[in-house]
């Protein structure tokens, strides 16, 4: 086998950050050295939609795939957030790391939290499961759309173009922003996104010799908690811009506890779910049938 990994990753200072954490436990952890093949993807290039009406998650993907088709890249390094849950038959996820914080952040120059914002107030997001879960709470804020990386998000707060944003904890704290979080927005009341806070390494199908060197790097505990809230997200067919938050969570008895939400655009409907399970894959869609009997694809519906 190869005695160096070739990692495919997004440019953005957060996938950098990312892809040299997973160089560097590469390192400390197996016998191979790695090197770097930065990337710009379509997703990261086409800041004027919205992703859904380009095609979703995936294009986050697309090019580094390609580069593993090609030979170019070994593995890639993602957010596990921005992998769809269809992932190409050709790929596998090989390995995630132990989850970080998975909370999203209320980020603001003069408020400390969601409460304390005035009647009216702008905040910015382009993520239509946090407008809904914003709106749902405080159906009197305006909420204008915001994309970019964390630190163009950051600049934009800066500039005075929202009175405050919502962005992922982890993205920040890797980042070195902590001290940007006012507060934080969490489970059970608020909801992630699936996936939220865990970063994965994706592979070939057909690489299993090197899925199996991996190993040694894999947090089984979160690959389960992210494995149910992607069979969730799945069967309720999660393109990326729905508005749907889910949370496992590894519990003490060996089980898996997932809680999910559907939210309509606006704030106005919200349906919950919550069951406990031994089988993630189950358990996720055992969540996903419960909102269905609830209304959930009509909710859903109400985003297109
Ligand atoms: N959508 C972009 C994205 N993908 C992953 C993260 C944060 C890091 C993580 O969830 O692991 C972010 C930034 C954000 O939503 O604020």
């Amino acid at each position: 086998m190869k005695d160096t990994i070739t990692i495919a990753t997004r440019e953005s200072a957060l996938a950098m950050w990312q892809s040299e954490f997973v160089a560097a436990q590469i390192e400390a952890h197996t016998p191979f050295k790695t090197q770097l093949l930065p990337m710009t993807t379509e997703g990261d290039q086409r800041l004027e939609v919205t992703l859904n009406k380009i095609g979703g998650k995936g294009l986050f993907l697309k090019e580094l795939e390609q580069a593993m088709l090609d030979g170019r890249a070994d593995i890639a390094v993602h957010s596990m957030k921005d992998v769809p849950a269809d992932l190409p038959a050709d790929f596998q996820i090989c390995a995630v790391f132990p989850r970080a914080d998975e909370s999203d952040a209320f980020v603001s120059n003069q408020f400390q939290q969601l409460a304390e914002l005035p009647q009216g107030a702008v905040v910015g997001t382009s993520s239509l499961r946090r407008q809904a879960q914003l709106l749902a709470v405080r159906p009197d804020l305006t909420v204008k759309p915001l994309r970019g990386n964390v630190n163009s998000r950051l600049q934009k707060l800066d500039d005075g173009l929202y009175d405050a944003i919502i962005l992922a904890s982890a993205g920040l704290i890797r980042l070195g922003f902590d001290a940007r979080i006012n507060s934080r927005l969490t489970a059970p009341d608020w909801l992630p996104a699936v996936s939220q806070g865990a970063v994965g390494i994706e592979c070939l199908h057909t690489d299993a010799e090197l899925a199996a060197a991996l190993q040694v790097l894999a947090d089984e505990h979160t690959w389960q908690c992210v494995r149910a809230e992607r069979a969730l997200n799945l069967k309720l067919n999660g393109s990326c811009s729905v508005a749907i938050g889910a949370l496992a969570s590894y519990q003490p008895d060996d089980t898996i506890a997932l809680k999910a939400g559907v939210f309509s655009p606006d704030g106005s409907r919200t349906i919950t779910a919550r069951q406990q399970g031994y089988d993630p894959v189950k358990l996720g869609g055992y969540v996903a049938d419960d909102l269905l009997n609830q209304g959930a694809e009509e909710i859903l519906a109400l985003a297109d």
